[in-house]
């Protein structure tokens, strides 16, 4: 298997990438980070999907972007296939959109049969394909690392061998189920053998043939019994047809007989109905002659000529139209008496009406009368005031002719009066001051006088030109005394003047006072003059209308008697035509007895008339039943003559000696026979059922007894196959270990020679053992991280190989995959690591991919492919560069 084509789009950091893969070395540069473990990554996803990625599938797809393809072609034993994927992100999940793989059988699709397809295909599944032929990056300690058996597993696994383990469980399993089913089936067949046994001892056959004689004779004798019942069960038949033939007769003859007595029942009834009838018919004939007669009596009671129903018709007529007339007039009449009635009530109450008006007015004027009468009292006793206070005025103006002032001056003059008085008070007061002091100054002087001093200015007297002054100051106080006198007389006089004065202001107060009244009386008197005339007036007025409303009254009271007179005679009318109405009355009355008995006569006639058709009807029917009556008698003659009493006392015998007969056998000998031979047929029948069952047993058996055997044989089989699968893969396993120990070896020489190390030794448990040239054995992991890798690639390169040689035809294993295996590698081993890759050329494996940066491996390479990442889009690129041209740039750099 190659890988010819890869394409991608947004896988990882590419965004569209594609390179044609060639056979021979191809080896993958580029910086770190710049896309090459994704490019393997690619063509590995390419092949198992999902399996093959170590994160999810939404890694695959560019981030940023929406979806991913890969397209990847590769030749496989001769055929050239295609795979294509494409990854969609929907959401936060990323699923499969499509993926087909189209090879020369046809084309799969989906991502589970394609993945299956190329399991099948390569003969390997995700897991080996990196366990055999995708060394990925730093997996260097994979294989060293395992424990013996997980490397068993795998080894196993790559080379089918567990396909053989599995073989032999299944083998086993087998062998189980066989023995299984043995054992039941032998357990079966040995009941069934036993069941044989016990059938064979019950001689059944000759149990049969007894029964079956037994059977016939049982048989002929119930053919015997049935044929003498069917003989009995005629003559029976036939004894019973005879009786029921005369039992009909003898029916038919009671029957005939109850109807002749039956017709002759109901003629007679009727001849005695039709008596009954006549009879009647007869008492009808009286009555009519009765009403007849008092037809004529009410005829004559009445103005009729005869009683026909037009006369009385007429008559009616005739009536009734007087009556209509009758009680127009009336109702006119009454009409009115009516009104008269009411226009003499209304006049009657108009008239007591006025009359109440009337007194109204009267007593009105004796109200006004008794109001004037009053007035003129009051007007006497107000005149009379009048005269009481014109005299006071009068003796007050007398006293004010002596007095100084008039009146109205009173209240001036008391004023001034006061004035004076208080003036000459004040000089009262003043003047005894002065005298006070006048008598103080002079007693002083005495008493200096008296000590010999000064009088005036209290020095020692001798000398002083004032003792003098006491003649004055005594002349001054004797002054004073007298001006005191005259004034005390001057105020006494004036307090009899002030007197004088009040006295006169209260004359004038009382005059103002007595003229306000007599204004006020003069008031008073006009208006009681007024009054009195006013009201004198009135009663005058008032009479009169009183006078009138009375002859008013008068009036209507005489129309009122008037009214009533006529309401009176309209009456008398009425009454007349009300004794009209019931004459009228009496006289339908006896129309109607007429018409009444005119009805009744009728009647009588019809009823009559009905009797006789009746008792005609009934003589015609009689007449019918007398006819049916003599047809009936005949038939009775014949009916008894028709009936044989022998025949039926014969007929009687027979029947009786079959049904005792017929009983017998059926009840018993029958019954009893058919039981037997039931019986019989049954136990042959359980015989038969026995035999048969016998027969199916020993068909079992014998099928059984086969299947046993052939059950035998394949558990031997089935053992035999268990074994061998177990041993050949021992056997197979042995041989690989020891091959892949030759190979391990010749590997691990070419990368390792010159070295410390002798051999590897891999045990049949697939325990590794690293053996120094001194002969000390080694744990693998003891080894030196470049060791290791070494170690590793050897061991991976021998499996490839075991695998390559170990398939048969042309090598069908994918292309040798190499992540960076120079990672942990001095100089000197890359150059080994190149002749590894050479010898690995050299025997056979057609296509290496290796991912690198080592210039060694570079030049080694028979293509070139460099792999750069855009430092501003950040996207990855592939591009093919020729090996020389790339060896030259590099000797450049
Ligand atoms: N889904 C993705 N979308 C975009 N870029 C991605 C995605 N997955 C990985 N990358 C980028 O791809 C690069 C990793 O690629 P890869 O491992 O192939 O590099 P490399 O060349 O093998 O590097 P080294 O030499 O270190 O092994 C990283 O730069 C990573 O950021
Ligand atoms: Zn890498």
């Amino acid at each position: 298997m190659r890988f010819t084509h890869v394409s991608l789009r947004n896988f990882k950091p590419y965004d569209d990438a594609e390179l044609d893969v060639r056979d021979g070395v191809t080896v993958i540069h580029g910086v770190n980070g710049s896309g090459k473990s994704s490019l393997l990554e690619a063509c590995f996803f390419a092949l198992y999907g999902s399996k093959a990625l170590s994160g999810t599938l939404e890694d695959v797809v560019t981030t940023g972007e929406d979806d991913a393809e890969i397209e990847l072609e590769f030749v496989h034993d001769g055929g050239t296939y295609r795979i294509e994927r494409r990854i969609r992100i929907s959401g936060e999940r990323a699923t499969t959109a499509k993926c087909v793989l189209e090879g020369p059988d046809g084309t799969v699709e989906g991502a589970r049969d394609v993945r299956r397809h190329v399991a099948s295909l390569l003969r390997m599944d995700a897991e080996a394909f990196v366990n055999c032929a995708y060394v990925q990056q730093g997996e260097v300690n994979k294989l060293i690392n395992a424990s013996p058996a997980q490397r068993q597993d795998m080894i196993d696994d790559l080379l089918q061998l567990g396909k053989l383990e599995e073989y032999r469980e299944r083998a086993g399993n087998a062998r189980l189920g066989v023995e299984d089913v043995l054992t039941s089936k032998r357990s079966v067949l040995e009941d069934i053998e036993s069941q044989i046994a016990a059938k064979e001892d019950e001689d059944l056959h000759a149990r049969l043939n007894a029964l079956e004689s037994e059977l016939a004779e049982v048989d002929e004798k119930l053919s015997n019994y049935e044929a003498q019942r069917d003989k009995a069960k005629s003559t029976l038949d036939a004894a019973q047809s005879t009786l029921d033939e005369h039992a009909e007769k003898r029916e038919r003859l009671v029957e005939v007989e109850s109807t002749i007595e039956d017709l002759q029942s109901k003629v007679a009834a009727d001849e005695a109905q039709r008596d009954k009838l006549t009879e009647q018919i007869h008492d009808l004939d009286g009555k009519l002659g009765d009403l007849d007669d008092e037809i004529e009596t009410a005829l004559t009671e009445t103005d009729l000529d005869d009683a026909t129903e037009a006369s009385i018709d007429a008559r009616r007529e005739a009536l009734a139209e007087r009556e209509s007339e009758i009680r127009e007039e009336l109702s006119e009449s009454r009409q009115q008496a009516q009104a008269l009635a009411t226009q003499a009530e209304r006049l009657e109450e108009r008239a007591a009406d006025l009359e109440a008006r009337a007194k109204e007015k009267r007593d009105a004027a004796e109200a006004d009368e008794t109001a004037a009468d009053e007035a003129a009292a009051e007007l006497e006793s107000f005149r009379k005031k009048r005269t009481t206070i014109e005299s006071s005025l009068e003796d007050i103006d007398d006293r004010f002719a002596d007095a100084p002032v008039d009146r109205g001056s009173a209240a001036a003059l008391l004023e001034e009066r006061r004035r004076d008085r208080s003036e000459a008070r004040e000089s009262l007061a003043e003047t005894e001051t002065e005298l006070k002091n006048a008598r103080e100054r002079l007693a002083e002087a005495e008493a200096l006088r008296d000590a010999g001093k000064c009088p005036e200015c209290g020095q020692a007297v001798e000398g002083s030109p004032h003792v003098d002054a006491i003649g004055d100051r005594s002349a001054e106080v004797e002054s004073l005394e007298n001006e005191r006198d005259e004034l005390e007389s001057t105020v006494e006089d004036l307090d009899a003047a002030v007197e004088r004065a009040e006295r006169l202001v209260e004359a004038e107060t009382r005059a103002d006072t007595l003229s306000d009244r007599l204004e006020h009386l003069d008031e008073r008197i006009e208006d009681r003059e007024t009054t009195v005339d006013s009201r004198r007036e009135a009663v005058t007025e008032k009479r009169e209308a009183a006078a009138e409303l009375v002859e008013e009254a008068s009036t209507k009271r005489e129309a009122a008697t008037t009214q009533t007179d006529r309401a009176e005679t309209v009456e008398s009318t009425v009454e007349d035509l009300e004794a009209d109405l019931d004459a009228l009355e009496t006289r339908r009355e006896r129309l109607d007895r007429v018409e009444s008995l005119v009805e009744r006569r009728d009647d009588t006639v019809d009823t009559q008339e009905r009797l006789r058709e009746k008792r005609e009807t009934l003589a015609d029917v009689n007449r019918e039943r007398r006819e049916h009556l003599q047809d009936r008698k005949t038939r009775r003659k014949e009916l008894r003559e028709a009936v044989d009493e022998d025949a039926v006392e014969s007929a009687k015998k027979r029947k009786q000696n079959a049904a005792e007969y017929l009983d017998k056998v059926e009840t018993d000998v029958l019954p009893q026979l058919r039981d037997q031979r039931d019986d019989l047929q049954s136990q042959i029948g359980g015989v038969q059922s026995d035999l048969e069952r016998l027969e199916e047993l020993r068909e079992r058996r014998d099928s059984l007894a086969e299947r046993v055997g052939a059950l035998d044989s394949l558990h031997d089989e089935v053992s035999t196959l268990e074994s061998t699968y177990g041993d050949l893969r021992a056997d197979l396993r042995q041989r690989n270990v020891e091959v892949l120990e030759r190979m391990l070896n010749e590997t691990f020489d070419l990368v390792y020679a010159n070295d410390a190390y002798s051999r590897i030794r891999l045990d049949g448990e697939y325990g590794l053992t690293v053996f120094q040239k001194d002969g000390t054995a080694l744990e693998p992991e003891q080894l030196s991280g470049g060791e290791r890798a070494l170690f590793n690639l050897s061991l991976r390169c021998a499996i490839y190989r075991l695998l390559a040689e170990g398939i048969d035809g042309a090598a069908p294993l994918p292309p040798l995959i190499l992540d960076e295996p120079t990672v942990f590698l001095d100089d000197g081993h890359v150059s080994r690591l190149v002749d590894l890759v050479e010898d690995m050329q050299t025997r056979g494996v057609k296509q290496i991919l290796i991912v690198s940066h080592d210039n060694e491996l570079v030049g080694a390479a028979d293509d070139l492919v460099r792999v750069e990442k855009n430092p501003t889009t950040n996207r990855s690129s592939v591009e093919r560069t020729d090996a020389p041209d790339l060896a030259s740039a590099l000797a450049d750099d």
